[in-house]
C-alpha cells in the first residue's frame, strides 16, 4: 500500500517536473535516480551514486519513467545508460535482500520483475550504452535492450556473476542469458559466474558491439537512427514473436517466482553468504 502511495506520488511530482523543464526549452524529465531527455533520440541515465545499484526507490522510479515514455507516442527508441561514472549498473540492490524481512523481499522481487517485464516487453527500441562494469542486473538491464553497445575499456566487465555470491539466477535471467549467448556458453558462465571484459562479451555475443569510450553514446545513437528507419509495426510484432514465450514464463509464475526468491533469500546459509560478499566489497576498499 505505502509503495502503491509512494509510486502515485512519484509520478504526480514527475509529470509536474516534466512540465517545468520543458518550459526551460529542454524537452526532459526527471526524478532523482533516473533523468529522461526526450530531444533527438531518447536517452534514459540511471543516476544512483555511487554505483547504480536497483534499490527498491530506483526500480521505482525506473518502471515510472519507462512507463511515462511508452506513454509519450513521439517516443519510439530510448537509449539506456549511466551517469555515474565507470559503472553501468551494479545490479541489484544487496542491502534490498540482506538483513531485511520476508514481506519486504517479497515487495522488493515483485517491483524486479514489473521492471524487467516491462523492459522486456517494450514496443519500444531499447538500444544500451554500456559505459561502465555491468554485472548481475546491470547485466540484465542491458540484455532486455535490442542491441548492446560497450565501451572499450578492460575495467568494464558485464555478465550474471550471481554464483559468485552463493546466490542464483533466477530462471528468466537465465532465459534471456541462453536466448542471447546460446545454451552452452549460458550454462558455463552462468555456473562460474563469469564476468566478461568487453573483448570477450563481443566473441559471445553478450554485447554487440565494442567501440572507443568516447564513442559509445555517438554509436548508441547511430544504432538508434538505424533501427528507426524499420517501420514500427512489423519490428514491434518480431519483437513480440521472438520474446513472448519468455516473458510468459514468468507472467504465468510471477507469484510462484516471489515465494520461491523469499525463502531462498531469507535462508540463513544465503544470508551468511551475501554477508561475507558484501564485508569482501568493502574490504576491497582497503
Ligand atoms: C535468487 C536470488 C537472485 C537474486 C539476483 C540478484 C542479481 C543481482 O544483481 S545481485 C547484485 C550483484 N552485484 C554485484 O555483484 C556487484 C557488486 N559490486 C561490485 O562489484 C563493485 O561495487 C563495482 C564493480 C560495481 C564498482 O566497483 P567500485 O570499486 O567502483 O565501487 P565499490 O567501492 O566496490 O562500491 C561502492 C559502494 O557501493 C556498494 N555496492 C556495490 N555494489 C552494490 C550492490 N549491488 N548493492 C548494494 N551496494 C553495492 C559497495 O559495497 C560500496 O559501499 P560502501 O561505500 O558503503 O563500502
Amino acid at each position: 500500500m505505502a509503495l502503491a502511495a509512494a509510486r502515485r506520488l512519484l509520478l504526480h511530482a514527475g509529470s509536474r517536473l516534466g512540465r517545468r523543464e520543458a518550459v526551460d526549452g529542454a524537452r526532459r524529465f526527471a526524478n532523482k535516480r533516473v533523468l529522461v531527455e526526450t530531444e533527438g533520440p531518447a536517452v534514459m541515465k540511471l543516476r544512483n551514486p555511487p554505483v547504480n545499484s536497483l534499490s527498491l526507490e530506483c526500480l521505482t522510479e525506473f518502471t515510472i519513467s519507462l512507463e511515462k515514455l511508452e506513454n509519450d507516442k513521439s517516443i519510439r527508441g530510448v537509449i539506456l545508460t549511466s551517469e555515474c561514472p565507470g559503472i553501468f549498473s551494479a545490479g541489484l540492490d544487496l542491502l534490498e535482500m540482506y538483513g531485511r524481512n520476508p514481506a519486504h523481499y517479497a515487495e522488493y522481487w515483485k517491483n524486479v520483475q514489473e521492471l524487467w517485464l516491462r523492459l522486456y516487453t517494450s514496443n519500444m527500441i531499447l538500444v544500451s550504452a554500456i559505459n561502465g562494469a555491468s554485472p548481475a542486473g546491470g547485466c540484465l538491464l542491458a540484455l532486455c535492450c535490442d542491441y548492446r553497445v560497450m565501451a572499450d575499456n578492460p575495467k568494464y566487465t558485464i555478465g550474471l556473476n550471481e554464483s559468485l555470491l552463493g546466490i542464483v539466477a533466477p530462471f528468466w535471467f537465465k532465459d534471456m542469458y541462453v536466448n542471447t549467448i546460446g545454451h552452452r556458453e549460458a550454462e558455463r558462465a552462468l555456473q562460474l559466474g563469469t564476468l566478461f571484459s568487453p573483448a570477450e562479451a563481443l566473441k559471445v555475443g553478450v554485447v554487440d558491439e565494442v567501440v572507443p569510450e568516447d564513442q559509445v553514446h555517438s554509436k548508441a545513437r547511430s544504432v538508434m537512427t538505424k533501427w528507426l528507419a524499420i517501420p514500427d509495426h512489423s519490428r514491434q510484432l518480431t519483437k513480440n514473436m521472438m520474446r513472448k514465450a519468455t516473458a510468459d514464463n514468468l507472467i504465468k509464475q510471477r507469484e510462484a517466482d516471489i515465494q520461491n526468491f523469499t525463502s531462498f533469500i531469507s535462508k540463513d546459509s544465503i544470508q551468511k553468504s551475501l554477508h561475507m560478499y558484501l564485508e569482501k566489497l568493502k574490504q576491497k576498499k582497503g
